[in-house]
């Protein structure tokens, strides 16, 4: 196992461990590769019959099937206990960019019901200060695919350096499709120095489902190190 995959299981598993709630009745599942190892180790606790898991997408989906846990829908349980998800860069008040695996609205809608929202990831998601330093592709943003030309050019009005549509590369010709049948589009902002209002002016724009700015939701994240030792923030 290489030292990155050793970092994002050693944050999941710590992460599941120090944070599962006993009585636990409705769990958020995320998306991503690091959350593969929080479905593991969910997966291995002796109550699994005794709670529900809530996908963030069809990998999601199929991470609580595979590891023997009870799926659910958000819509059949609209408050959950506690969610876990990975992040593409948190920042030192906790706030996240995500969506670089093309999820992010159904895991914003987990996590906004979530009593707890737990961020796992590995060293390299770490923000030095401001949030577009260390994830420098830009922030997903989820629309409605009609809306792609005029969302793409009130990103650059908001001071975008560049925004891109997300293509499927080698493996789809044309732009990506979310699991919400939406298209995608990655923002380079830079280094954001207002998250919280950099996310309301591009929700505000008309054809805009989603970003991939996650301010304020996240209670603790943990970070699997070099080192082999976990770090938390916000504990
Ligand atoms: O779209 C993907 C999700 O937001 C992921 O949670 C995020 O990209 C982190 O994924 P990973 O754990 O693979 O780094």
């Amino acid at each position: 196992m290489s030292l990155v995959e050793k970092a994002k299981k050693a944050a999941a598993y710590n992460a599941v461990d120090e944070n599962f709630p006993a009585n636990a009745k409705v769990v958020g599942i995320g998306s991503g590769s690091t959350v593969v190892y929080v479905a593991e180790r969910i997966g291995q606790l002796a109550n699994k019959e005794s709670f529900v898991c809530i996908p963030t997408g069809f990998q999601s989906k199929q991470l609580i099937i595979d590891n023997g846990l009870k799926l659910g829908t958000i819509e059949q349980y609209p408050s959950l206990d506690i969610a876990f998800d990975g992040a593409d860069e948190v920042d030192s008040q906790l706030n996240l960019i995500k969506g670089g695996g093309a999820c992010l609205f159904q895991e914003k809608l987990v996590a906004s019901v979530a009593k707890e929202f737990v961020v796992v990831a590995d060293y390299r998601k770490k923000s030095p200060s401001n949030l577009g330093i260390q994830w420098t592709q830009g922030v997903p943003i989820e629309i409605v695919p009609n809306s792609y030309a005029t969302v793409l050019k009130s990103l650059y009005a908001l001071g975008a350096k560049n925004a891109q549509l997300r293509q499927g590369g080698s493996a789809k010709a044309g732009p990506i499709i979310t699991d919400n049948n939406n298209f995608l589009i990655d923002a380079d902002f830079g280094a954001i120095e207002n998250v919280a209002q950099l996310h309301q002016q591009i929700k505000a724009l008309v054809g805009v489902v989603e970003t991939g700015l996650f301010v304020g939701m996240a209670k603790k994240a943990y970070f699997g190190e070099e080192s082999g030792e976990v770090l938390v923030w916000g504990a």
